[in-house]
């Protein structure tokens, strides 16, 4: 079974303001709201992709009903840690630019972490596990670095998808794969990546560093590259105006698992998670998989080997 952690979601509340402007009544021209955090996207566009999974973390309150609600209309598997709080409230301003404002975590009680650690004490060797999204704040950055250590040795590949310190801890538990977007793989080394060759060099030095098989180093518009082993491949999506770039990346990492649990074709593979990711930025919310498997047909891949 798969599983995808979110120890932080949230309602994502999405407006479209025809000319945002700073210090004035704004009125939208259309709102979107949805369950958001990066697991529970996950846990989504898997589901189209029809690939089921269990979504596991923390929710609280009205909005966590919310999100509750709408996994359980669209028949994901929940088995989530009630806080106190409610699950926060992201706000994400399209009118020109896109300007989000992620709100902050309920509190997080020991009690919680523990009812949490307890659920995962249930996964075994045949279980898979999606840890994604950011830590409440309230919580030490080295928290999913103690739970992945305890999922490693039973046996259990860890997907991880987080960034800043929560990313720079967690990588020393060894995840089985990690998708930093270039920008995060960038700030982790201290450095500036702006072509494929350089995303190529500092993703493979990310999986010798801290012994990691599965590499996706995201690219936005560029696609992504894939590092395994000694080995390097690109994919590039065709070039479109992006409606959305919310939830790309996580649509990204489901596109590749549900690849992954059938196809060894690393190209493939590759392939079609970025159609996943691309679909959502064409498309006003998530990608449906009719339009991941049309992207697909328009990938150029390449073998980036010496
Ligand atoms: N402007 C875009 N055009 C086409 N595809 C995009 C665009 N932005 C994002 N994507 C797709 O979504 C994936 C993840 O996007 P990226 O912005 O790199 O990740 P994240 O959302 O994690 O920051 C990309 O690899 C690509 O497939
Ligand atoms: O946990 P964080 O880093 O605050 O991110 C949460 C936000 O990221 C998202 O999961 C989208 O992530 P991506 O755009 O990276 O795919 C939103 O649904 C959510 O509001």
């Amino acid at each position: 079974m798969i599983y995808t952690l979110t120890l932080n979601p949230a309602l994502d509340y999405v407006v479209e303001v025809a000319d945002f402007t700073e210090g004035s009544i704004n009125r939208t021209k259309n709102e979107l709201k949805y369950p958001g955090g990066k697991g529970i996207n996950v846990s989504r566009v898997l589901k189209r992709l029809g690939v089921s999974s269990t979504a596991l973390g923390f929710t609280g309150g009205f909005t966590g009903d919310y999100i509750e609600n709408v996994l359980k209309q669209e028949n994901i598997d929940t088995d989530f840690v009630r806080v106190n709080g409610d699950t926060r409230i992201n706000v994400k301003i399209r009118g020109g630019k896109e300007t989000e404002i992620n709100g902050a975590s309920p509190s997080i009680s020991e009690d919680d972490i523990r009812s949490l650690e307890s659920r995962l004490a249930l996964l075994d060797n045949e279980d898979q596990l999606v840890v994604a999204g950011s830590l409440p704040s309230m919580l030490p950055p080295d928290t999913y670095k103690r739970l992945m250590i305890r999922l490693k040795e039973k046996g259990i590949r860890v997907y991880l998808d987080t960034s800043g310190e929560a990313l720079t801890k967690a990588l020393e538990a060894s995840p089985y794969f990690v998708k930093p977007n270039h920008l995060e793989l960038a700030e982790l080394y201290d450095v500036s990546i702006s072509s494929v060759e350089e995303a190529v060099q500092y993703g493979k030095k990310l999986l010798d560093d801290f012994d990691i098989s599965h590499a996706v180093i995201s690219m936005a518009g560029e696609g992504a590259v894939y590092l395994h082993g000694d080995e390097a491949y690109q994919a590039k999506p065709p070039e479109r105006p992006a409606v959305n770039s919310v939830g790309a990346g996580d649509s990204l990492v489901a596109g590749f698992i549900a690849k992954h649990l059938l196809s060894n074709n690393p190209d493939e593979v590759l392939a079609f998670a970025v159609s996943a990711g691309s679909a959502t930025a064409f498309s006003e919310t998530f990608c449906t998989k009719e339009e991941v498997v049309q992207i697909n047909k328009e990938i150029k891949t390449a073998v980036l080997n010496e």
